[in-house]
């Protein structure tokens, strides 16, 4: 990786005898979008916060653009945004009051600070609720208040705690845009989530934890990928009777029903070589009335479990993706 704009070494951190962060390194390259994935208590806030200079590692170490984060966390914040996981409305405060507010806490004034909040409402698309009370904002309002004050000094590397927690997918849709555009302008991001499959499509690449330590840091189509060392499933529609269909694959060999739909089955078949699948499916098209076969993409979630239980052994309960809602 060429000039990695964040390097973590050795990171650790224990609340009494939680070792909340315990011991991990990665590198993030510059202008990338990285997601940063785990269950409940897997440390991923304590790692954020010792980046955005809020909280100090017992050990180890983390430069930003080469600045080393416990020695000059002043020089450091100038180039970080922090996006916490919760928004704290300000009573009698308004959305234009606000980003007021927090860009002056940044030390702009005048003109400077007009350009900046300007922009920063105009890219979080929030100029029409300038005048209303930040408490009563929505949800996705109220995160694209939060993305806007992150946004004010113009950092080049953002870390976004939970950012698409409670959004509805709409609201979710409107976040992973924002983050594009970011991506676009060259920003480098680390966004933290339960959702693995949300972040798979925004992130270039993504890191896992558990338990405090890093479990899998590569590109997102890397754990997906996995597949063609294990087994391939398929959704096999029939014509005719499933029974047929359930009986085949009882006595062919390396093929397994995962479960019995209405008019098929989903099954899995061991190999992933293709020749072999490929040999296998005319087979099965020549011996029975197959009306579809579909290769189903294994997500996210299936492949994560499946590579803690190969590593650690037993997982940690992980929510699955839903439309809005977002385990907490
Ligand atoms: N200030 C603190 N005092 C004591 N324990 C803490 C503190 N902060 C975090 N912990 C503990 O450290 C562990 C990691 O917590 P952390 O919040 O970093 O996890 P997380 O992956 O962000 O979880 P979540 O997704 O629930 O936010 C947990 O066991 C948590 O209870």
């Amino acid at each position: 990786m060429s000039d990695p704009i964040v390097k973590v070494r050795g990171l650790e951190r224990a609340f009494g005898r939680v070792r909340a962060v315990d011991g991990i390194s990665f590198d993030l390259a510059r202008g990338q979008v990285v997601g940063l994935i785990g269950a409940n208590g897997a440390g991923k806030t304590t790692a954020m916060r010792i980046m955005a200079t809020l909280d100090m590692p017992d050990s180890g170490a983390v430069t930003i653009g080469g600045v080393d984060i416990v020695d000059y966390p002043t020089r450091v914040r100038r180039h970080i945004g922090w996006m916490p996981d919760h928004f704290t409305p300000y009573s009698d405060t308004t959305v234009g009051d606000y980003l007021d507010f927090f860009g002056r806490a940044h030390g702009f004034a005048g003109a400077e600070l007009a350009r900046r909040v300007d922009e920063v409402r105009d890219f979080t698309d929030l100029v029409s609720l300038n005048d209303r009370p930040t408490t009563g904002l929505s949800k996705g309002q109220s995160q694209r208040l939060c993305l806007a004050r992150t946004l004010l000094n113009n950092p080049e590397f953002l870390i976004l705690d939970e950012p698409a927690a409670g959004l509805d997918p709409k609201a979710r849709l409107e976040f992973k845009n924002l983050v594009r555009v970011l991506r676009e302008r060259g920003k480098t991001l680390l966004i933290s989530s339960h959702i693995l499959s949300e972040l798979g499509e925004m992130c270039d690449s993504l890191i896992f934890m558990d338990a405090g330590r890093l479990v899998h840091h590569g590109d997102t189509d890397s754990l997906q990928r996995r597949d063609a060392r294990t087994g391939i499933v398929f959704e096999i529609e029939i014509h005719g009777p499933v029974a047929a269909l359930l009986d085949w694959l009882a006595v062919r060999p390396g093929w397994r029903v995962v479960e019995q739909l209405r008019d098929g089955a989903r099954a899995e078949f061991a190999s992933g070589e293709p020749g072999a699948v490929a040999a296998e499916l005319r087979r099965m098209s020549a011996e029975l009335q197959i009306v579809e076969f579909r290769r189903q993409e294994r997500r996210l979630e299936e492949a994560f479990v499946e590579m803690l239980r190969a590593g650690n052994g037993a997982p940690p309960p992980l929510p699955v993706a839903g439309n809005g809602g977002d385990a907490q």
